[in-house]
């Protein structure tokens, strides 16, 4: 599991902890880490050319110490001062102290630096990068210097992971004490490379409870059900799908793969587009409705391609199973039927449908997406599965358990359908007893894999084969 704390509260341990420290004395911590995985990265340190990037705050003290520590064992070690009256002073006149100097030619140094540390702004910084970085970032990342971000890559935003201008791409990042969100949530992601994480003694500091945790392939593998010699469909659960409709029979299909493919015993599909399920999936249990005399399921998956015929989702939301509501189940949705449950539910919805549900501009749900998911999460007292670059997955228990963010998706899932395979295959799981938070965030994990898996073999995907990827992904996190 991978764990991150906002800024706020990465601010509020770090003066918890300064307080019982000598002064300096946890920049010197970062610094030395910072130092460390430099000359990991560089093998040889002695000769190598080191180039440090300083902006005005501390994330360019750190650079100005590590590179201090890099000098004094041989690295040849340069400083670009982007505010070089506003420049950390210790870290200065550490580096001089070590031989390193100080440039005004940034461009030269860079053509043929080894290592480029990016120390322009860690957590204090705000939108993309100012105009005069940009030039510098850009012939950092133009040279072959590999390029180690400190703490985070600058230009990007901590707490949302959103980038709103110009940002460096770096190969690695070393981030002190704890994840920040902006380093599991997309696009910032992107932009950290390989992260390490140094620890500068902030862990006892922090609460308990995270602000977000991404699973990994070993959590998605405890989570997932494994059958044993006992098992028989309905120990393993069965899955009602209420999907498709005249106009939409394919969502119908799509639901049924995903959900044959996320451990149920058995798909049972209710609705109007049976004979088209049972073509492509003669193992599947048709029925015509409505739900209530379809027979047992362990919980239902409503919704996807329902186009008009959403009637039906008030019918399933009264059953006393765990219901998963999707797409046009999503329109319509009534807050105090979904709060009187007695059983968990779990709502997917993509920016524009959670907007709607929040009766707020689709833009001011794509820009906090966080805020976002928990409150909606708080309004229907619901488990909320929020789409998108990075899918977010939010329980309704008032922040108490940290907000899941999927370290897995991938803009290839950006096609149609690919939805309904994800609602099939996370009600799949929760047929077969992951509680709302787990069976949305294992469905999100496995999903976005299945599509790389899918794309490795080149060339656009489909929905379908994204389904039929699950296998080999929930492979992968097994293995
Ligand atoms: N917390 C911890 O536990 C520890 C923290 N440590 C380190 O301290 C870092 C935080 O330092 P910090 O608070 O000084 O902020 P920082 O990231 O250097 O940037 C702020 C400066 O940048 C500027 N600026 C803002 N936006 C900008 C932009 N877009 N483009 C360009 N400039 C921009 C802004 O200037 P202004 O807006 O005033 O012009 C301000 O001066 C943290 O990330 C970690 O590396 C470790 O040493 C030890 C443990
Ligand atoms: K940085």
């Amino acid at each position: 599991m991978r764990i991150a704390y906002s800024v706020e509260t990465v601010r509020a341990a770090e003066a918890e902890l300064m307080a019982r420290l000598p002064e300096g004395a946890l920049m010197q911590r970062a610094a030395a880490g910072l130092a460390a995985a430099c000359a990991g990265l560089l093998g040889r340190v002695y000769g190598a050319r080191v180039v440090l990037l300083v902006g005005s705050g501390d994330n360019g003290g750190d650079a100005l110490y590590a590179g201090a520590r890099l000098a004094r064992r041989g690295a040849g070690v340069c400083a670009v001062l982007l505010a070089p009256d506003r420049a950390h002073q210790g870290g200065l006149a550490a580096l001089l102290g070590a031989g390193g100097r100080v440039t005004d030619d940034p461009f030269e140094v860079l053509a043929d630096a080894d290592l480029v540390l990016d120390g322009v702004t860690g957590i204090g910084g705000h939108g993309g990068l100012r105009p005069d970085a940009v030039p510098v970032i850009r012939a950092a990342r133009g040279s072959n210097a590999v390029v180690v971000a400190v703490d985070l890559p600058s230009g990007v935003e901590a707490d949302t992971g959103e980038v709103r201008g110009e940002a460096l791409h770096a190969d690695a990042t070393v981030t002190f004490g704890t994840y920040k969100p902006g380093l599991l949530i997309d696009p910032a992601k992107e932009y950290a490379g390989m992260v390490r994480l140094v620890g500068i003694g902030l862990e006892d500091h922090l609460p308990s409870v995270p602000d977000l945790e991404a699973l990994q392939h070993a959590d998605v593998a405890r989570l997932l059900p494994v059958p044993t010699g006992e098992s028989d469909k309905y120990r393993r659960g069965v899955v009602g799908v209420v999907a498709g409709s005249a106009r939409y029979p394919g969502a119908a299909v799509l639901a049924v793969a995903g959900a044959l493919r996320g451990g149920a015993g058995a798909v049972r599909y209710v609705g109007p587009a049976a004979d088209g399920v049972i073509a492509r999936f003669p193992e599947a249990l048709v029925h015509g409705g409505p739900p209530a005399k379809a027979g047992r399921v362990q919980a239902w998956v409503v919704g996807p391609g329902l186009g008009d015929g959403i009637g039906v989702v008030a019918e399933v939301l009264d059953s006393d199973v765990p219901v998963l509501v999707d797409a046009d189940g999503l329109r319509l949705l009534d807050a105090a039927a979904v709060r009187g449950r007695g059983a968990p539910t779990l709502l997917t919805p993509h920016a524009g449908e959670a907007a709607a549900l929040l009766g707020v501009p689709r833009e001011e749900v794509e820009s906090a997406r966080l805020a976002s998911v928990r409150e909606l999460a708080s309004r229907y007292g619901a488990t909320v599965l929020l789409k998108g670059s990075t899918t977010l997955v939010a329980a309704p228990d008032g922040g108490r358990s940290p907000v899941r963010v999927n370290p897995m998706g991938t803009p290839w899932l950006a096609t149609a359908g690919s939805g309904d395979v994800l609602s099939g295959l996370a009600g799949s799981l929760l047929a077969a007893g992951l509680d709302a938070r787990d069976a949305g965030s294992a469905a999100a994990y496995l999903h976005g894999l299945a599509a790389r898996h899918a794309a490795s073999e080149g060339g656009p995907i489909t929905s379908y084969e994204v389904a039929e990827a699950l296998r080999s992904a929930w492979g992968d996190v097994q293995a």
